[in-house]
This record gives structure tokens, C-alpha cells and sequence, in this order.
């Protein structure tokens, strides 16, 4: 149950969280900030961020990391905790003011990638054509004084700073080439045959080396001018423009978007309308699309009421087509949008039906560790509110500079090797031209 509190005083340590923090946080209103990527840290940014409005997050207040099978309810259980030990004063009561976390999670139990949620020092943030300033400051919750002295007074924005040079990065084949991609494909729909397994969702990653010191934003700005309908993310070195929205919880409504079903747009009017209409009509693609719609009410049906979702539609991206279906609903148990994120991860339209059939076979036939990708990504506000995304159309930059972007699509009874290898090239399109 989430009871928010932002004015609490004492803390109770969890295993999650061991030293807790009581952060002192003031957001302030501010003339309208249009453009957010260039506040950010060209090497850190943290971006959450869709036709022009969204979060910009500069330094970290906070950081805590999460790993293994519970790291999404450890998660909820840690910020609720954090949340409740803060202090805050926000008069802009808008979705992302106040207290917030981004956080990215990885997609597998077993993965090495950490899970983070992150509490930036600085946050600016633009919604409707309104725009605010969000300071953080720390104190250990045994400490008498804030450890830095407190939260700034309300102050002025913090610069923008210019682009660093342009860089353009060649992607080349990961672990599983697009020929062995192929293959598994072929492995995946003989099982579905065999009756193990209804549908798997399978993808395949690019590497490629970014130079030091390059400077990430100029790969965002690609991003959310391309993609401005998607979801521009950057958390701990995990940038992407996700076009699916996991869940998001505003004011005691909940709302998601499935997609999954894939066509190619046309090279004209005439045979993009065409291709909608085919991939409508996909008895294929709408099986593959039945299944995630299926995955995300059976989670969310438990924590709402009057969950409705809408007909399949498509819906157009500069790349390509999906299917896909408008999920709402009321939030009927107080759960945040943590709880609600560790409820649905992993929809089917990233892992498959049955569940652990699919992950089984993923495990099985991808040689390499997801990481945050098609994990969660997003952020929680204090009050349980949160904006997350199935993080696709997504890389992962390491601290050495080594990125690795990943596309994947779901294999079902009728799906041909061939189409589905050109598929996972569509959906590498938005990282290849940011960063290519
Ligand atoms: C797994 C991915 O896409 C999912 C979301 C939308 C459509 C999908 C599809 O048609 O296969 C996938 O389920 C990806 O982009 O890597």
C-alpha cells in the first residue's frame, strides 16, 4: 500500500536502503525552459522526455542500486521509505515536480546489470507550458545538519552549456548476427510447433565504441527531434526513444500503451496506408498483439478498477507501423507506480507466453545479458505517481565508452525468419542514426 507522507521526520532503515537519507527538496517555479538537453551533463545525462515536455536531471542526491528477482519491489520498498523521509516543498504540483527518481531496471532476474533509481541534485522540468526548478539537498537521517548545508535557496538556473564535437559511431554485429538471429527465429517458431511455447520475443545487439569524452546529448537531440511521439530516455548511461508506455500513474488513474505487431511503412501514401491496413488485418500480427494485451490487463486487473482497453490501432513512427491498444484504468489499492512496474514486468510483448516458458527459451537462445534493455525505465515521483517505459529502441553506453544497442520482435506460429531479421533492422534505426 502506498501512503504518501513527504513531510515525515523519522526513518526506518530497510534492507534495501540500509543508511536512509532525509532529503530536503524545493521546486520553484521558472519562466517557461524550452529547450532541456542542454542543462544536462553531456556524460551524465538523466532525461525522461516526449514532445517537448519532461524531466532534465543534473548530478546525483542519491543513488540506489538494485539487483536479482526482487530488485522492482525492493525498489517501491525504497523509495517509499526515501519518500516518506523527505522534506518537500513544491508549489508546481505538476506530474515529475517535487521529489522524483529516474530509474532504468534490468529485463532478467539474473542479469549483471545493476537496476538504479537515481535522485538528481538539480532537476528542471516542462509540462504544458509550464516549467519549474527542483533542488535536492541530503542529510543523513542520525546527522543534526544537512550534509551540504542544506537546499539551496531558490535560485536561478543552472547554465546551459555548448555541444561538444560530432561523432559518428559504426555499428557492427554483437554476439548473435543478424544470419544467427535468423536461425533462432527458425528455432523458436519449431517450438511453438512442438507446443512448448506460444510466443517468444527474441532480439539481437550492435556494438560500437564511443569516443571518449564524446557528448551524449548530441545523440538525444536526434532522438527526441526524430521520435518526439516516443518516449526519449537517459539513465545511468542507458539512452533510447521508446515508442511503449509500461504504465503511468497520475492522480489515481492508471493508463498504458501495449504494442507488439510490426510492418514496415511504405515508400509512398498509397503503400504506406496499405501496409496499416495489412498489418491490421495480420492474423499473425494480431495473435502476437493478443498476447500482450492479455499479459498487461491479467497484471494490472488486481490493482484497478474499471480497467478498460481500447481496439487494436496502428500507430505510425517515422520507422514503421505497430499495432496497438490504449489500457485505463483507477488505481484501486494505492500501489505506486513501482508496484505496479514489478506487477507487469515482463509484459509479453518483450518476454512471451507463457512467461517462464518464454524467458526460459530466451535464456536459452540469446548469448548475451539484456541488460535494461526492454527492462523498465522511467520515473516515481514521492506522492507514488510515475511515468515508465518498456525501454526499446535502446543502448546501453558503458563507463569505458562501449555501447551496445539491442532490437528485438515477437515470434509466434507464423513468423518467417527472413521478415523478422529485416524487422529487428527497422527497430535499430532510431539508435543507428543518432549515433551513426
Ligand atoms: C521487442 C521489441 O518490440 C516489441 C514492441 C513492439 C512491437 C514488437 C513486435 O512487433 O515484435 C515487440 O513486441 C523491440 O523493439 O525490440
Amino acid at each position: 500500500m502506498w501512503s504518501p507522507s513527504v513531510k515525515s521526520e523519522f526513518v526506518t532503515p530497510t534492507a534495501a536502503s540500509p543508511a536512509v537519507q532525509a532529503l530536503t527538496v524545493e521546486t520553484t517555479p521558472l519562466d517557461d525552459v524550452r529547450q532541456l538537453i542542454p542543462f544536462l551533463d553531456p556524460r551524465h545525462p538523466l532525461l525522461w522526455l516526449r514532445r517537448g515536455d519532461g524531466i532534465a536531471g543534473v548530478g546525483e542526491a542519491v543513488r540506489l542500486e538494485f539487483t536479482g528477482p526482487t530488485r522492482v519491489t525492493d525498489a517501491a520498498d525504497a523509495w517509499r521509505t526515501l519518500a516518506a523521509a523527505a522534506t518537500v516543498t513544491d508549489p508546481v504540483r505538476l506530474p515529475g515536480s517535487g521529489l522524483v527518481a529516474f530509474g532504468s531496471f534490468a529485463f532478467a532476474d539474473e542479469s549483471e546489470q545493476a537496476s538504479v533509481l537515481i535522485v538528481p541534485r538539480v532537476v528542471i522540468g516542462r509540462r504544458a507550458g509550464r516549467s519549474w526548478l527542483t533542488r535536492v539537498s541530503v542529510a543523513d537521517a542520525s546527522a543534526e545538519a544537512p550534509r551540504d548545508g542544506g537546499a539551496a535557496p531558490a535560485a536561478a538556473l543552472p547554465k546551459p552549456t555548448a555541444f561538444g564535437p560530432e561523432f559518428r559511431l559504426t555499428m557492427a554485429p554483437g554476439q548473435l548476427s543478424a544470419a544467427g538471429y535468423g536461425e533462432a527465429v527458425a528455432s523458436v517458431v519449431a517450438r511453438i510447433a512442438a507446443g512448448e511455447v506460444g510466443k517468444v520475443v527474441l532480439s539481437r545487439e550492435l556494438r560500437a565504441h564511443l569516443p571518449a569524452g564524446a557528448d551524449v546529448r548530441r545523440a538525444l537531440v536526434e532522438l527526441a527531434l526524430g521520435y518526439s511521439d516516443c518516449w526519449t530516455f537517459a539513465v545511468d548511461g542507458f539512452v533510447g526513444a521508446s515508442p511503449e508506455t509500461l504504465v503511468r500513474v497520475t492522480a489515481g488513474r492508471v493508463d498504458a500503451q501495449v504494442l507488439a505487431g510490426t510492418a514496415a511503412r511504405g515508400a509512398n501514401a498509397e503503400t504506406d496506408a496499405r501496409a496499416a491496413t495489412t498489418l491490421s488485418a495480420s492474423s499473425k500480427d494480431r495473435a502476437e498483439h493478443a498476447f500482450a494485451v492479455d499479459s498487461v490487463l491479467e497484471s494490472l486487473r488486481p490493482h484497478t478498477r474499471a480497467l478498460e482497453s481500447s481496439a487494436p490501432f496502428t500507430l505510425k513512427l517515422p520507422n514503421l507501423w505497430h499495432l496497438a491498444t490504449d489500457v485505463v484504468g483507477t488505481l484501486a489499492d494505492g500501489s505506486s507506480a513501482l508496484d505496479l512496474v514489478a506487477a507487469l514486468h515482463p509484459t509479453a510483448a518483450v518476454a512471451g507466453t507463457p512467461r517462464a516458458a518464454a524467458l526460459a527459451v530466451i535464456r536459452e537462445l540469446e548469448p548475451f545479458d539484456r541488460g535494461r534493455y526492454a527492462g523498465p525505465t522511467g520515473w516515481i515521483g514521492a506522492d507514488g505517481s510515475g511515468e515508465w517505459a518498456v525501454a526499446l529502441r535502446s543502448a546501453q553506453i558503458a563507463p569505458d565508452g562501449d555501447l551496445t544497442a539491442y532490437a528485438g520482435g515477437g515470434i509466434v506460429a507464423d513468423s518467417d525468419p527472413v521478415l523478422e531479421v529485416a524487422e529487428t533492422t527497422m527497430k535499430f534505426r532510431p539508435i543507428v542514426e543518432a549515433f551513426g
